[in-house]
């Protein structure tokens, strides 16, 4: 039979080791001495370096925040905070002294995770905001939560500035890198604005053939050229009457419907082809391109009257590098997203979430996204691991290195090196999709880039319905 003291530290190990609930015990300094298992997958560290740590550098390196333990010892009483993690979980902490006589000696913490039980709260929220808002007046604010999910400081104006601009019928131009969420906030812009009533019209200028501009804009009558649909069709601008049109790649649009698009603006009417009747267009515009469109107009590839006109709000939106901090938000925004759609409840490995917050977006939330559902849909259990995707992506990095070392290429230029690799990719998913749409949610990336891209190399998709 072990003595006492050694069966109250066995019966203390199986409490750390089964207890559901998160149990943190910490000396005087705030140094952490035992933890239950259940700690490394809430705050993402393994177990053995969390033993060991000092509960003010966690909290400093925003493993967690606010540090239970330290507001213990800072007030000498029992706390009681929410608390969040570095791995996006929402977590009820309770902490209590234990004194010896009047010294502290111990901080003893009890936590559970209540992030599941609040974005239940928050879908339910939503919803019920979502049924009281058609009911009544259109939305006048965005949704941090569940619009546009920030906590940097940078990106706060930004969603301060969206606020205030959307119920203008200012027109805005959304700039930034593929993937950064420009089309996403388009919407959110009509969906804030006067306007939220009337259609939201979006086109891709990257897939508009040149010759097609001017019926894809102003739209036809029956019989007005040879392959007209049989009853007409009324353009972009017609259907966006009373609304929003979103121009997205506008930087793509040659001179020519550059021309055409300023004067739809400028006129705010349009006459189908083939017609004479003359038509109202009243609608808002909003613009998006990852180009750097001041460069565009400097080079003379964009019109600068039309630059003007359509540029009265540019807004930025920063990359995701520039963003780091908002990454575990987005992450598990999305992984909610993905056991919503798919009816289930899986959650990410530790190993995971360090791997997804270390590595480098450069396609940001489009790759972000794509990427987290190509680990979900592959891991076999409730537990995603970072297992054969992430495993199948470093093996791929090792083998490159490998080849590097063995047989030396010759050089290239980097150009010609990304260009080669592009065609290559471009090739290989043309071959196993039907549409851009398709392929570009295969290569992480936007359809009007696959679209911009397979112009570029010459390639060629038959059946895509937006070629
Ligand atoms: N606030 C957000 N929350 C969750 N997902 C988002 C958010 N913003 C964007 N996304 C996702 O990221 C992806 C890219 O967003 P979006 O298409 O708006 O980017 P974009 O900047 O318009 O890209 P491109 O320039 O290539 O057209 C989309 O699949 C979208 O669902």
């Amino acid at each position: 039979m072990p003595s006492p003291d050694n069966l109250q530290a066995l019966e203390l190990d199986a409490v750390l080791a089964h207890s559901h609930d998160h149990v943190v015990i910490a000396d005087q300094h705030g140094r952490i001495l035992k933890a239950s298992e259940s700690c490394a997958g809430v705050y993402g560290l393994p177990l053995q370096e969390f033993i060991g740590a000092s509960t003010y550098d966690l909290e400093h390196n925003g493993v967690l925040s606010p540090s239970i333990t330290v507001r213990v010892l800072e007030q000498r009483r029992a706390c009681h905070v929410m608390q969040a993690t570095l791995t996006g979980r929402s977590v009820m902490a309770s902490a209590y002294p234990v004194w010896d006589g009047d010294r502290l000696v111990r901080v003893v913490s009890l936590s559970k995770d209540m992030t599941d039980i609040r974005s239940l709260q928050r879908e339910y929220e939503l919803l019920h905001r979502q049924l009281i808002a058609r009911e009544a007046a259109p939305a006048t604010a965005l949704d941090p939560d569940a619009d546009i999910p920030t906590c940097n400081p940078r990106m706060r104006e930004i969603v301060s500035l969206l606020e205030r601009v959307a119920p203008t019928d200012a027109s805005v131009v959304l700039l930034g890198e593929t993937g950064v969420g420009k089309t996403r906030i388009a919407g959110l812009l009509h969906r804030l604005s006067q306007r939220s009533n009337g259609p939201f019209v979006e086109a891709n200028c990257g897939a508009i053939p040149d010759t097609l501009f001017e019926s894809e804009m102003f739209g036809y009558v029956a019989g007005a050229f040879s392959g007209a649909a049989r009853n007409g069709k009324p353009g972009l601008a017609e259907r966006a009457h009373g609304g929003t049109l979103f121009l997205d790649e506008i930087a793509e649009l040659s001179a020519q419907a550059q021309t055409k698009l300023l004067r739809v603006l400028q006129d705010r009417r349009v006459t189908r082809l083939g017609s004479t009747d003359v038509r109202t267009a009243d609608f808002r515009l909003i613009a998006a391109t990852n180009r750097d469109l001041e460069a565009q107009v400097a080079e003379g590839r964009f019109r600068l009257d039309l630059y003007h006109r359509i540029n009265v709000v540019p807004v930025t939106i920063p990359a995701l590098a520039e963003r780091a901090e908002d990454i575990p938000l987005f992450i598990q925004r999305m992984l909610h997203q993905l056991n919503t759609r798919y009816g289930q409840d899986k959650t990410l490995a530790p190993e995971t979430w360090s791997y997804l917050l270390g590595r480098s977006w450069p396609g940001n939330l489009r790759e972000l996204e794509n990427y987290l559902e190509r680990l979900y849909v592959l891991a076999a259990g409730p537990t995603i691991s970072p297992g054969p995707t992430t495993g199948a992506a470093l093996d791929a990095e090792a083998g490159q290195k490998t080849d590097r070392e063995a047989a030396p290429r010759p050089l290239h230029t980097l150009r010609e090196a990304v260009e080669t690799a592009e065609r290559e990719c471009l090739q290989a998913a043309l071959s196993r999709c039907r549409s851009t749409y398709e392929m570009a949610h295969m290569l992480g990336s936007s359809q009007p880039t696959v679209f911009r891209k397979l112009r570029k190399y010459g390639l060629a998709i038959d059946t895509d319905p937006a070629a």
